[in-house]
């Protein structure tokens, strides 16, 4: 977050002056932003930055307790400088949120600034690596030019001057990283997948039949259905993040031109990709670990570690229900597009589905399932229209009407992206097999067809409602699923294998190449603390006492 805001927020001579320092590790910087009473509603940062033209400087002030920044990476001990989110105040006027290069320690000694207090905020779920930290201020002058001034200026005497047309050119970088968090999204699926997969063709447990030997466990069509999906779905994280970064690229290239009209639909898309994608990255990580029974609970197996770090994901960078509303306000307006009669942008233009009257006949072939998820955003976005408007004339104000409608807007904005990520997921997958074998064809194309059918499965209520899906045609779906989790499974490790993860990138006894997964958990298990002595000094101050009556 540091290097990006950097280049975001500030202007080409503060970029010359920090940028080289911070890339040169010359200076160590994080982002902070979230406050302690804050984090959601950036608006309603405490943090003050107020301009004092008598000396040229901001004074950084900490307010109240809630004020106080947390959670910052870094921020605890690491950093020396550090990006603060912070209300201007000049001559009087509050202008809003801007950010601020701040130095919070001494660049030699590295103890904390005069009238800086930093501290780190405790054990966490995951992250344990890192220093989050918190970070308050007390009458802490820092230089005028510490202002990130690309976006908006405070003159040496105090005025205010507004650079930036668009007034969410501060945003920009919480874009860029959602982007960012996508691609980790795919990548750590990945890496729980071939964990889970590789330790189920080694695992075996229970014979069907009383002779036979025990199966392996990737042979049951409950772990099939656990995993494949897993898999199925890092492809699919994985192709949307390129899609989505190509996406990002040239609507910086637009703005650089000045042209600021595709900003509402990247916001839209990166709002709603970075949250169904980490939201989906953290289950289906946590599914893989079930899938792998108790040695799935072992930190050695590399699951646990890899859940607590991606579910973290899922709210930082833009909590999920926030993030999917944003995404909510921006269909709810092209909604009303269609009703006025204007063109609608690429990603939304389904939506005038929602206006047929008629029920999507249902086709089961992948185009036909793709359509049907489009049927089912531009439904459900239509009934969630209806809801806002029937509170309105009920006398509500906008408002109250929109956040009695937020489940139904979650909703909608939920079922449009996966509408896109199904769509990217197939025509990215035929664009890039082009030239590939038939036998690399088949198997990415068996894989899409595991995505579709599983959320067709998982969605057939409102299949229900907006196509002319029928029981028999449900009936017919779930076995072509379940018949082709079992064309998949003789491929299963080699396709994880084809994500090409090094062990010493995955981290896990369970899923080294190798295979040797007994040894090595048992390997794991002599690195125990415990397992340095064979009686524990506990035996002589507990034990034993509580044995003989003396406790
Ligand atoms: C929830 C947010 C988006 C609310 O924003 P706010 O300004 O309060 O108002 P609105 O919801 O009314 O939006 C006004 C207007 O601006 C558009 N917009 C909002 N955000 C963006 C954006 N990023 N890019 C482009 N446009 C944006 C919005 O669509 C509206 O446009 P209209 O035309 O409809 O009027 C905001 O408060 C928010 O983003 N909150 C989330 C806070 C967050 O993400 N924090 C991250 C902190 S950093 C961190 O977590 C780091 C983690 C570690 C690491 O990454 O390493
Ligand atoms: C591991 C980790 C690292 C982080 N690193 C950084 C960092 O480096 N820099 C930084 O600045 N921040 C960082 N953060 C903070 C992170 O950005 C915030 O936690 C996140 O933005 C959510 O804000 P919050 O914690 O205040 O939750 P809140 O916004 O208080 O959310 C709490 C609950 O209220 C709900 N809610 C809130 N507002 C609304 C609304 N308007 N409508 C409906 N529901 C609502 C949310 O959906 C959620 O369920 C980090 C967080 C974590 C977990």
């Amino acid at each position: 977050m540091f290097v990006p805001t950097l280049m975001g927020q500030c202007t080409p001579e503060q970029q010359a002056y920090w940028l080289p320092r911070a890339l040169d590790m010359q200076i160590i910087g994080t982002y902070a932003q979230t406050e302690l009473g804050h984090g959601t509603f950036i608006r309603g940062l405490e943090t003050t930055a107020t301009y004092d033209p008598e000396t040229e400087t901001f004074v950084m002030n900490s307010p109240t307790l809630t004020s106080y920044k947390w959670w910052a990476g870094g921020l605890a001990k690491t950093v020396n400088y550090c990006i603060v989110v912070a209300q201007l105040y000049t001559k009087g006027v509050c202008h809003g949120t801007h950010p601020f290069i701040v130095q919070i320690r001494d660049e030699e000694t590295h103890m904390p600034r005069p009238g800086v207090k930093v501290g780190d905020i405790g054990p966490k779920l995951g992250f344990n690596t890192a220093d989050n930290g918190y970070l308050g201020f007390d009458n802490y002058r820092i230089p005028r030019d510490n202002m990130m001034m690309k976006n908006a200026q405070v003159l040496k005497d105090g005025t205010y001057v507004k650079v930036a047309r668009h007034g969410k050119a501060t945003y920009g970088t919480m874009v860029f990283v959602r982007v960012l968090l996508v691609n980790e999204a795919a990548f750590n699926l990945a890496k729980a997948c071939t964990i889970a997969v590789r330790y189920s063709a080694i695992r075996r447990q229970c014979s069907p039949d009383s002779e036979g030997s025990e199966l392996q466990v990737l042979d049951y069509s409950t772990q099939q259905h656990k995993l494949f999906i897993c898999i199925a779905t890092a492809h699919a994280l994985q192709l949307n993040s390129t899609w989505l970064w190509k996406t990002f690229s040239d609507t910086l290239a637009a703005i650089k031109q000045g042209n600021v009209d595709t900003l509402p639909e990247l916001h839209a898309l990166s709002s709603c990709l970075k949250a169904l994608s980490t939201a989906d990255a953290a289950s289906l990580i946590e599914q893989c670990r079930h899938a792998c029974g108790g040695h799935g609970y072992m930190m050695s197996s590399g699951l646990p570690y890899l859940y607590a770090f991606v579910t973290a994901t899922r709210t930082y960078e833009g909590d999920y229900t926030i993030l999917l509303l944003q995404t909510a306000r921006f269909l709810v307006k092209a909604y009303e597009q269609v009703e006025a009669g204007k063109p609608l942008t690429p990603t939304v233009s389904y939506l005038s589905q929602a206006f047929t009257g008629k029920k999507l006949p249902w086709d089961s072939s992948p185009d036909g399932i793709i359509r049907a998820f489009q049927a089912l955003a531009a439904g459900k976005l239509s009934s969630t229209v209806k809801s806002l408007r029937k509170r309105l004339e009920s006398g509500l104000s906008y408002e109250q009407a929109w956040e009695l409608s937020t489940i139904q807007l979650n909703g909608a904005a939920e079922a449009h992206c996966r509408a896109v990520m199904s769509q990217n997921y197939k025509s990215e997958i035929e664009r890039l097999t082009v030239n590939s074998s038939p036998n690399v064809k088949l198997v990415l194309q068996q894989l899409y067809k595991v995505y579709l059918y599983y959320w067709a499965l998982e969605r057939t209520g409102d299949l229900l409602l907006y196509t002319s899906i029928s029981e028999s045609d449900i009936f017919e779906l779930q076995l072509r699923y379940e018949g082709l989790l079992k064309e998949i499974r003789p491929n299963a490790v080699g396709i994880v294998d084809a994500f090409d993860l090094r062990d010493e990138v995955l981290h896990s006894a369970l899923g080294s190449y190798d295979g040797n997964v007994y040894e090595r958990l048992m390997a794991e298990a002599q690195k125990s603390p415990l397992n340095a002595e064979p009686v524990n000094q506990t035996f002589h101050t507990y034990l034993k006492p509580m044995m003989k009556g003396k406790l």
